[in-house]
């Protein structure tokens, strides 16, 4: 135990009882991978014992040049046994590399892939709750100080250990017992210096951290958000506000530049001290006779052993430390449980033979103080259109989120013919479902894969038949590779009817029971529209369908039209009845036929 006084000993083994359990989720990795450690560590004990050959060589070489004894087959023969040694250091060397780093390699790549998998599994909420730029670097630098915990953590705490006990033990028993007590001396301030040093390294690497965090999330967001920067003239704003965030990371990046400067010199002094005792006594020793020349070699020999895996204890508290503080931080995210899933007693939902119900659905979003949804009824019986119409923010988007069940219901229940939705697995549920969001996001892929993203076995044919009813065939005709085309980043940029164009495509190839089509529409001209929604009638005749809304062209086909306002459904009826009702839908309705009016003009 690495500390001088009591207290702070208690302090120590507290830290370090429970920052060792952080690491208990690793348990069945380690029971798996328990030969590589243990095989990884046995090697680099090889490699310690070897070095510990050479001061021996030195001092048997010494002693023979002092005594003049040495002839040149001893010379070839301690050149033998260096060369030996080196050899046996580097095979043994390169064994344990294999085993203990390759592990450590495997399980970085083991929590990657469970943290990855874990996140997926989490609810929608609980993203609204956490920045992605956090998670990434969970993903990223949580990961890798836990790799470097395991691999060259470990390492570096079997030399400190063995090292150190064996370069004691052999200064005291083959040269002086009180010359290595005295040359030990300055070793317990060398030990203080890198346990203080050592917390308050940790306390500004994560400050440094912290800052360097900041700055990849106002990087990623200003560059997310680059066009709505340039729209508003907001470049210089954001440069200076960078420039501060940037100057904060140099501040801190140069706090611990500074700390770094005053410690390793210090390591160096108090480790000279030692030296300099050797030099001094043991010099006295050699001159008196009561030790040979061979001696004072091998003994300094060891005693630059011992400094330098000495220094290394503070690197392997601060990489341990790093390492645990990571694993709490990945723990937090393992231990978060899905809000939504599965109960004990789902079950597959089957086709569809009535209607889906919405029993007086009364929602809150979690971090809203208003119902998104109030007392909402509804009955969409099977294969019939529904369309949503409605202000923005009067929570038509909300009813596909409870469909999907992306949200818990809190009051109320869905039913789908009588199966209360949670009652069904979620896997069953998101199956039957096509919804296309107004985000009409994309992934940095090919068309054709987005497209058929989320469906296992699909042909080029499949492909094309459904953009053609989405009416984006003609538009990848023109682009250069038209299905092989990457969309996003290094690929084409796809306009804003084209995305919303791809997704409905996308929800289509999954030949879904019900079809929601959230204001997917909005960014195509109404003879596109037009077009779009003629094509689909044919798909959608069998399908229950939700079609949500601003432009009345949308959804005037529809079996039935709700109109929302403030969460409540204010009317309901066909296209004709509601506009006989001369309510809000006739008002929105006399505005749009103004607006085309005043378009056309
Ligand atoms: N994830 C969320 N967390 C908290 N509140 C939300 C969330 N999503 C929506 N809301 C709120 O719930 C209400 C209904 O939102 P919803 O998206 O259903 O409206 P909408 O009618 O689809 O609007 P729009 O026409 O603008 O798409 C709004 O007041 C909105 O601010």
């Amino acid at each position: 135990m690495l500390c001088i006084e009591y207290n702070e000993c208690i302090q120590l083994i507290d830290i370090e009882v429970k920052d060792m359990s952080n690491f208990k989720t690793l348990k069945q990795f380690f029971i798996k991978n328990k030969w590589s450690y243990l095989f990884g560590i046995f090697f680099l004990l090889l490699v310690d014992l070897l070095q510990l050959f050479i001061p021996e060589v030195l001092r048997s070489i010494t002693n023979k040049l002092q005594e003049n004894l040495l002839e040149g087959s001893d010379v070839l023969r301690y050149a033998l046994y260096i060369i030996l040694i080196g050899i046996g250091i580097a095979f043994f060397r390169f064994l344990w590399r294999m085993l203990i780093i390759g592990a450590s390699r495997e399980l970085e790549y083991h929590l990657r892939n469970k943290v990855f998998s874990h996140l997926l599994t989490l609810s929608t909420s609980y993203y609204q709750r956490h920045k992605t730029g956090d998670l990434m670097a969970h993903v990223t630098n949580d990961i890798h100080a836990i790799r470097m915990a395991f691999g060259p953590g470990i390492v570096a705490m079997t030399d400190a250990i063995f090292l150190n006990i064996a370069a004691i033990i052999m200064m005291a028993a083959t040269t002086d017992l009180q010359l290595t007590v005295l040359a030990l001396l300055p070793m317990p301030l060398l030990i203080l210096a890198m346990t203080r040093f050592g917390k308050l390294i940790h306390i500004r690497f994560r400050t440094a951290q912290e800052a360097f965090a900041n700055i990849t999330d106002k990087t990623q967001e200003n560059l997310t958000g680059v066009r709505v920067i340039k729209a508003y003239v907001q470049e210089e704003a954001e440069i200076q506000s960078f420039y501060k965030k940037n100057q904060e990371l140099f501040e801190r990046n140069m706090e611990l530049a500074k700390l770094f400067g005053f410690f390793h010199p210090l390591v160096h002094f108090l480790s000279s001290l030692s030296f300099v005792i050797a030099i001094w006594y043991g010099g006295g020793l050699v001159i008196d006779g009561n030790i040979s020349l061979g001696d004072f070699v091998a003994f300094t020999t060891y005693l630059g052993l011992l400094v330098s895996s000495i220094s290394a204890i503070g690197w392997v508290i601060n990489i341990m430390q790093r390492g645990s503080a990571s694993m709490e931080r990945i723990n937090l995210i393992l231990k978060e449980e899905a809000e939504i899933k599965d109960s004990s007693f789902a079950k597959e939902l089957e086709d569809i033979k009535e209607a889906i119900v919405f029993d007086s659905v009364t929602f809150t979003y979690p971090t809203s103080q208003y119902p998104a949804l109030k007392n909402f009824s509804l009955k969409i019986p099977k294969g019939s259109s529904v369309g949503v119409i409605g202000r923005t923010g009067s929570g038509k988007t909300t009813i596909a989120h409870l469909l999907l069940r992306l949200y818990e219901l809190s009051e109320g229940n869905i039913y789908f013919d009588d199966m209360p939705i949670k009652e069904i697995s979620l896997k069953s549920l998101r199956e039957k479902i096509g919804f296309v969001d107004q985000d009409s996001f994309l992934f940095s892929t090919t068309i054709a894969e987005n497209i058929g993203f989320g469906i296992d076995n699909y042909s080029i044919e499949d492909i094309r038949h459904v953009s053609k009813i989405a009416g984006l065939h003609e538009d990848i005709l023109d682009f250069p590779k038209q299905y092989e085309t990457l969309v996003g980043e290094k690929g084409i940029t796809l306009s804003g009817g084209q995305r919303q164009r791809t997704s409905i495509a996308r929800a289509l190839i999954k030949n879904p029971d019900i079809l929601i089509l959230d204001d997917c529409l909005s960014a195509v001209d109404t003879n596109t529209e037009e077009k779009i929604l003629e094509a689909l009638k044919t798909e959608t005749q069998n399908r229950t369908t939700i079609i949500i809304a601003h432009r009345i062209s949308t959804l005037k086909h529809c079996n039935k039209i709700i109109v929302l306002d403030n969460a409540t459904i204010i009317e309901e009826g066909t296209h004709q009845e509601l506009l006989e009702n001369k309510g809000l839908y006739y008002d929105f309705y006399e505005k749009q036929l103004l607006e085309e009016k005043i378009n056309m003009e």
